[in-house]
């Protein structure tokens, strides 16, 4: 068959050997491509304090022999088998483990939707490295580097409260691991190939993942390339989820619980978050680790922390959060006996910030590793079980662990905050006799059916509704799906012929959850001195300022109280004064184009007169020379002048006429002598008027 085209002949669907998986691989979860194989003669490392570093491993598999092969991550953990022995094998004293909240909800989506729950779910000591806004670049897992001087949160403003988002995008990493079989299970129907990642079947074809173990890998090794990533990314502030999906006995609760010999994937989660909180705990840091667990059963929410309510309760009466006592949570089974059959059930509400939270669910602080893993045992042993056919102790619920930790570098630098959702699902199954299993069993698998419908919308990229509200398991994962967290699936698989249908639908759910891509945000919370200070300069300036507004009205209204009549009085004659000149003005405007007219007039006209009496009097000296004063020539010319005189006496009329109007209009221009007397000095309109008083003069005189 083609490694590149593949065709999935049951599920009718070309599979495509996914190209991104191994930069998804080198992207998001660090390199893990195989840098050697090792043989193993017997079961590997049962628990982590045989865990040894990178250099070790060969030896660990050579002295194991060689019957199971694992690959191992060419970056060695940071889980290292001497911190981690130091961890486990440390002898902590007795935890003071105490409700950090009494809490009435608790957010499941937590901080990357934004801000943390009692202010205190904040941020992981990496996040001072990695505060500069990063950029997505492809589809394989990227953030920004990390860069030891704590980027945004603290080359911005130092000023108010910065919210500074590296974002990672990514596609959800899926892997699968089959359990190994038994005699009673029949024959194998499956080839697994962990080097390429497939498992294979003649009938349905090859199916691809990002992880494929041999059945009888380690939890440890499972751990190390599917969740301690996903840790990591957590400890740097970004939300990671991890569930494991599968049918009824192929190993979910083996995987995530653990069993003697075999440290379950939550309980080296814890240890991987707790060595490193110590080691920056040592460079002043400051973190916290809280924990939430709950399960989701026949469609109900319980709290396994807290299962009677009785916080709740509490509050409810006295409105003061009582702690529980540390021996309580210390010691489960003391516990286990006064678990009623009747538990609290919880609430999901919509929450604007968080997406989703859980009303009145338990959350416990832990100082360290033991008492956060006693935490979870005892929530454990709360959980509901039942014997199915094909599991003695089947997990009747899903059961989801929420670890919160919060990170401050040191006092007054950026927080931030992250949630490690740990999910270990009910197995799907077919129906069972007992009528109380039928029951469980048709509510776990309508929950796994919608789980299945969610996510093969969000892998075909479907903009139509989702329907996350179609069960509490979608309702509560809604967050994580829809992107604020990264994802990790670990899908377990019978191998057995007899459960080759179920092993299909879970392997054809797996290849359509690794379609979904995200892009996860981190959100960080500057809440330092520096904001604390610029906040109390603004009220300071802001009290000041009111104090100045509150003396200016106090004035204007003493001002308006006492001379309300002068201030009219004076303004009314201002207005009066103002038009009267403006009259005045416009009156001297139009007189200065009268007289400058009539100058041009009296120009013409007197040089008409000038001509024609010359020419008149030239006339009547040639007539006199020449010609008779009898001559009709002679009388013609003294009628001439006759004429002339009497045009002049008209002209002289006219003048005279048009003279007495202008001194008329001079007397009334009198008036500005009076305003004169207030005013400082002659306006350029006064200058004016007094200039055409001249020009009259000169005028009466022509
Ligand atoms: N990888 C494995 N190696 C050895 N034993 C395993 C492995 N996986 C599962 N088992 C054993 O198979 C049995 C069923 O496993 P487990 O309870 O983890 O199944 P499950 O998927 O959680 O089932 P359910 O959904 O019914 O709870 C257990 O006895 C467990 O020890």
């Amino acid at each position: 068959m083609d490694g590149g085209d593949l065709y999935n002949k049951e599920a009718q669907t070309p599979v495509r050997r996914n190209k991104h998986a191994s930069r998804i691989s080198s992207g998001i979860y660090h390199p893990v491509r195989p840098a050697s194989v090792l043989s193993m003669s017997s079961p590997p490392p049962s628990n982590l304090s045989r865990l040894r570093p990178r250099s070790s491993m060969a030896d660990i598999g050579k002295r194991y022999g060689s019957i199971s092969r694992f690959t191992v991550p060419r970056t060695p953990s940071r889980l290292s088998s001497r911190s981690v022995a130091k961890s486990s094998l440390r002898g902590h004293p007795q935890s003071t483990i105490r409700s950090v909240s009494g809490s009435t909800a608790s957010l499941i989506a937590s901080p990357s939707f934004k801000t943390p729950r009692f202010g205190r779910r904040l941020s992981s000591s990496l996040s001072n490295s990695s505060s500069c806004e990063s950029s997505s670049q492809g589809d394989s897992g990227t953030t920004s580097t990390d860069s030891p001087s704590g980027g945004a949160g603290s080359s911005g403003s130092s000023f108010g409260t910065k919210r500074s988002t590296n974002i990672y995008t990514g596609h959800i990493s899926v892997s699968v691991r089959p359990r190994p079989l038994n005699e009673k299970d029949g024959p194998n129907s499956w080839i697994i190939n962990p080097e390429a990642s497939c498992v294979y079947n003649k009938e349905v074809g090859e199916f691809f993942y990002d992880h494929v173990f041999e059945p009888t890998v380690s939890n440890t090794a499972v751990y190390l390339q599917t969740v301690q990533p996903i840790v990591k990314k957590c400890l740097q502030g970004f939300n990671g989820t991890v569930f494991a999906y599968g049918m009824t006995g192929s190993g979910k609760t083996y995987s995530m619980q653990g069993v003697r010999g075999q440290t379950g994937v939550i309980s080296l989660c814890v240890h991987e978050i707790f060595e490193y909180f110590h080691s920056t705990t040592r460079r002043g840091a400051l973190n916290k680790v809280s924990c939430s667990y709950l399960e989701i059963y026949n469609e109900k929410l319980y709290d396994l922390l807290d299962p009677e309510g009785t916080f709740q309760l509490e509050r409810q009466s006295t409105s003061v959060l009582r702690r529980r006592p540390a021996t309580s949570m210390a010691n489960p089974s003391s516990r286990k006996r006064h678990i009623s059959s009747s538990k609290s059930e919880l609430r999901i509400c919509d929450d604007p910030t968080f997406g989703i939270k859980v009303v009145g669910l338990t959350e416990f602080e832990a100082p360290d590793a033991d008492s956060l893993l006693r935490i979870i045992r005892s929530g454990d042993s709360m959980r509901r079980t039942g014997g199915t056919n094909y599991n003695a102790r089947s997990s009747r619920s899903h059961a989801i662990v929420l670890i919160h930790l919060s990170t401050q570098n040191a006092p007054g630098m950026p927080k931030t905050a992250s949630t490690l959702c740990l999910c270990d699902l009910a197995g799907s199954e077919k129906v069972s006799s007992k009528l109380e299993r039928r029951t469980e069993g048709s509510y776990i698998n309508k929950s796994l059916l919608a789980l299945g419908t969610v996510i093969s919308k969000l892998s075909k990229g479907s903009s139509s509704h989702i329907p996350y509200r179609d069960s509490k398991l979608t309702r509560i994962l809604q967050p994580s799906l829809s992107g604020s967290s990264l994802i990790s699936i670990l899908c377990t698989i019978h191998l057995s012929s007899q459960t080759f249908t179920e092993t299909v639908n879970t392997l054809r759910f797996a290849s359509r959850a690794k379609n979904i891509a995200y892009r996860v945000h981190r959100t960080e919370h500057s809440e330092n001195k520096y904001d604390e200070k610029y906040v109390e300069t603004l009220i300071k300036e802001n009290e000041k300022l009111t104090k100045e507004i509150h003396t200016l009205k106090e004035k204007k209204s003493t001002k308006g109280h006492i001379w309300p009549d002068a201030i009219s009085s004076t303004s009314i004659v201002s207005r009066k004064y103002d038009e009267r000149t403006a009259e005045l003005v416009a009156e001297n405007k139009m007189l200065s184009e009268q007289l400058e007219h009539q100058k041009r007039l009296n120009e013409e006209s007197q040089m008409e007169h000038v001509v024609d009496n010359n020419e008149s009097l030239q006339e009547l000296v040639r007539v006199q020379v020449h010609y008779d004063v009898t001559d009709e020539s002679y009388n013609k010319a003294i009628t001439n002048l006759d004429n002339f005189g009497k045009h002049c006496m008209t002209k002289m009329e006219e003048m005279k006429s048009y003279i007495m109007h202008l001194e008329q209009k001079l007397r009334d221009l009198e008036l500005k002598d009076a305003l004169k007397e207030i005013k400082t000095g002659p306006s350029a309109a006064e200058i004016t008027a007094l200039d055409n008083v001249e020009e009259i003069t000169e005028l009466k005189k022509c």
